[in-house]
């Protein structure tokens, strides 16, 4: 669905993303991990064309993203960020209802189709008439993937999109998209940090680092890998985490 071929961003003159190719295939749930300024964020906004790039392509469904235009671009992808950025003056149901209002749907089945999304991030639908102060930073994710969803995209690009969040939160709004990725047929690209995350939720994990792939494995293959230095390294923390609870659990004092 998804193909890089040879791209490649500099910022200042310093390379970010070098040559970098790669296959997405339609209903994958890819992890983006590596570590901070890898290039991860800038290889997912090239998709939706926040960032553009210096060389190479990107297509999705074999059409070249900088041939598409942009609103027909942005309406395939949908972007969710962490922080996500909802407007304060607005509801709920207005922050949702934002890019099917620029898609000209008639407002008559806004509270409908609002609720039906409220639904699907599992809030309550007496949300929709609240402003984002009033919503827990949870409540205030979950409506930006309503928001995202509204738009009826195939691919969803999310970009530490549980990052601000409690663990709590965090593990069951990460389980609760994974659910929803199946049920809708998306195709979904998770730019995380977390390495624990990414081997729980995606079923392709893509590892960057010095603006190349370092290792592009399913999470089972992953955590037996044996190379790269900087790979090892993200592996072996959470699996010393794991032995270290694993050990915690058995001792008897
Ligand atoms: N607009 C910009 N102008 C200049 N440099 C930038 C810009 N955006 C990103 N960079 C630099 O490019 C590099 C890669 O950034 P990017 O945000 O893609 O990394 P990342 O892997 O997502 O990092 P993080 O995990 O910290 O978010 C970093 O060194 C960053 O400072």
């Amino acid at each position: 669905m998804i193909s890089f071929s040879q791209v490649t961003k500099h910022y200042a003159g310093r390379p970010v993303v070098e040559g970098i190719s790669l296959s997405i295939a339609r209903g994958a749930f890819v992890a983006l991990v590596g570590q901070s300024g890898a290039g991860k964020t800038t290889l997912l906004k090239a998709i939706n064309r926040l960032v553009e790039i210096d060389s190479g392509a990107i297509t999705i469904d074999g059409e070249d993203v900088t041939a598409l235009p942009l609103a027909a671009l942005r309406r395939r992808t949908g972007y969710v960020f962490q922080g996500i950025g909802l407007f304060p003056h607005m509801s709920v149901a207005e922050n949702i209802w934002l890019v099917p209002r620029l898609q000209g749907v008639p407002i008559d089945g806004r509270a409908e189709r609002v609720a039906r999304l409220l639904e699907l991030v599992a809030l309550p639908p007496v949300l929709a008439d609240r402003y984002p102060a009033q919503l827990s930073g949870g409540q205030a994710q979950r409506v930006g993937f309503a928001r995202a969803l509204a738009a009826e995209p195939s691919l969803m690009l999310m970009d530490e999109p549980f990052g601000a969040l409690d663990p709590v939160t965090r593990s069951e709004l990460g389980r609760a998209y994974r659910a929803l990725h199946e049920r809708m047929g998306l195709t979904s690209l998770l730019v995380t940090h977390d390495m624990a995350e990414a081997l729980l939720l995606a079923d392709r994990i893509i590892v960057l680092g010095e603006g190349h792939i370092l290792a592009d494995l399913p999470p089972r293959e992953l955590l037996a890998y044996r190379g790269h230095a900087n790979v090892q390294a993200m592996i072996d923390v959470v699996r010393d985490q794991t032995d270290r609870l694993d050990a915690l659990g058995r001792s008897d004092g």
